[in-house]
């Protein structure tokens, strides 16, 4: 409407049109209001006697002449309507593809980024692997090109050996493994780096061309670009993190053995999160927003349901969901770092007692400064005890918030989208999988598949997240707009028919 309205201001004739919109509801205003008082007498007996009253009569009359001096402005309108109605037609079609080429982007586009948000799920899962297999620091330098080969023959494994070698995990854990067990770290590793390598080509290379070929829109350029800094960036924090467990007097620092930090490990986790999240809520993006502009009607009618004010506060706390998910997977990340995974092997309790004791979760030894100022956080973010903890509690929060999202969307199921509620079923069954996944980990002192298992769960809470607050989510402005001028033909015809329509009714109340 909105569209059509601008449209018709361009070519000069809102007065007129308008007038005919306005005139068009007059009738209906009026025919509605003679129909409803008569629909008042449910039988036929009842609409006979109401038909004879004056108030019946003098109201139909009235209509009538509103109908023959409606009837006969038409008819000048009209033929003035019929003037400007190709140049209308036209620029509705030219403003149209323009707007369609600005905001759409290829089915193609959104099955890449999904694809590759795939690959990233891939790599988190083998990331997790590296690490709980205790391959991460078997390759002590970092070549980003000339690294993607592994060496070749007995000479160049020997020399790599020896790099391994020097590094601080050999000399203070794995001293005792020979050459044939470090070419399975070393693989561990190596497969890892090549992944990722392998998804900076899948998501650079076709990303400049859809760019260049117009096939996504500015607004999912501008997220390309983003997830590609972030896909480079995610490259450095991987290495910044190996070199964290490489450099011993980052270890001595951290009063370590040669491990990598927990606060990078977090932010390399962080990160391919959020890579994962971006690649996930674009590709959807596009695919709602196409399927929206291949059916305007029905995407209209969702665009209904998703105004209902019922749904604002739905939408945030979907939001606010994601975002839990989200650091309750980076609290696992820093347990993870930790190795927190290895104590306190019981649930629901922390050994026999429900809270290990005060002076425990927040030991004075964790702290730096010479005034403790700094015992809070040390111990919240590096005593495996607190870390565990605080892992439970954010686990424990998730799983109970998605259960009271789940019974509020049962209780909103006549507002709530389909798709949207079937997505909160999912989101509740993911979270108690992943619950219950967590809590075997613990029990049977984190396992590689189970605890492997449980990241991937975390993943898979994440996607359901994504959707749902995907789905909940009201569309884009010009979208929206786009959407809407799919009717802007439609209702130009409409104006012409329901013109003619009035005309025809009035000519024959008129000779009644
Ligand atoms: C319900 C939401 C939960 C989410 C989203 C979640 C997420 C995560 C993530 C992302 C990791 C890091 C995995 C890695 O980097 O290898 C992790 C580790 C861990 N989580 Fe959870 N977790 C949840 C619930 C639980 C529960 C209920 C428990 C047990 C009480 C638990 C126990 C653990 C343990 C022991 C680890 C360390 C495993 C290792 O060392 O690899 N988690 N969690």
């Amino acid at each position: 409407m909105l569209l059509l309205k601008t449209l018709l201001r361009e070519s000069n004739t809102f007065n007129v049109s308008s007038r005919l919109f306005a005139r068009n509801s007059v009738f209906n205003k009026s025919f509605t209001k003679l129909t409803t008082s008569g629909s008042s007498c449910k039988t036929p007996v009842g609409i006979r006697n109401y038909s004879m009253t004056p108030l019946f009569k003098e109201k139909s009359s009235q209509l009538k002449r509103e109908m023959m001096i409606l009837g006969s402005k038409w008819k000048s309108n009209s033929r003035q309507f019929s003037s400007f109605k190709p140049l209308l037609n036209e620029s509705t079609s030219k403003i149209t593809e323009e707007m369609a080429n600005s905001v759409k982007t290829s089915n193609t586009v959104a099955y890449w980024l999904i694809g590759t948000s795939g690959l990233v799920f891939g790599i988190v899962v083998l990331g997790g692997l590296t690490r709980l297999t205790e391959s991460g620091l078997s390759i002590t330098e970092w070549k980003p090109v000339t690294g993607s080969l592994p060496p070749i023959g007995q000479k160049e494994w020997e020399e790599e050996f020896l790099k391994y070698k020097e590094s601080p995990e050999f000399q203070q854990l794995n001293s005792h493994i020979n050459l044939d067990e470090f070419k399975f770290i070393f693989f561990m590793e190596w497969i890892h780096r090549l992944w990722g390598r392998a998804i900076g080509v899948v998501f650079i290379a076709p990303a400049i061309y859809f760019a260049v070929s117009k096939r996504s829109s500015p607004h999912v350029n501008k997220r390309l670009l983003g997830l590609t800094s972030l896909l480079g960036l995610q490259g450095f924090l991987g290495w910044w993190m190996v070199k964290s467990g490489l450099d011993q007097e980052q270890l001595d620092a951290r009063k370590s053995k040669p491990t990598v930090s927990q606060y990078r490990l977090t932010t390399h986790l962080g990160a391919a999160f959020c890579l994962y999240i971006g690649m996930l809520w674009t590709g959807l993006d596009i695919l709602k927003e196409n399927k929206w502009m291949k059916n305007p009607d029905q995407a209209t009618k969702l665009f209904q349901k998703l105004n209902n004010p019922t749904l604002g506060p739905m939408r945030k706390i979907a939001l606010t969901l994601l975002a839990f998910c989200f650091v309750t997977a980076m609290s696992g990340g820093m347990v993870a770092g930790l190795d927190a995974g290895m104590i306190y092997n019981t649930w629901p309790k922390m050994g026999v007692t429900w809270f290990p004791s005060g002076r425990e979760l927040m030991d004075p030894n964790f702290a730096r400064r010479e005034d403790k100022k700094d015992i809070w956080w040390r111990n919240l973010l590096e005593n495996p005890t607190t870390v565990q903890l605080v892992h439970r509690t954010f686990a424990t929060a998730a799983f109970c918030g998605v259960f009271a999202v789940h019974m509020y969307a049962l209780k909103k199921k006549l507002v709530l989208p389909r798709n949207a509620q079937m997505s909160v079923h999912a989101l509740m069954g993911v979270v108690t999988l992943q619950a219950t996944l967590g809590i075997l980990t613990i029990l049977w002192v984190v396992p590689t598949p189970l605890a492997s298992l449980h990241q991937a769960g975390s993943l898979a809470l994440v996607t359901a997240a994504v959707i749902f607050a995907n789905q909940v989510r009201k569309p884009r402005g010009n979208v929206k707009t786009l959407i809407n001028s799919g009717f802007a033909q439609q209702l130009l015809k409409k104006t012409t028919n329901s013109g003619s329509k009035i005309m025809t009714e009035a000519s024959k109340l008129a000779t009644k």
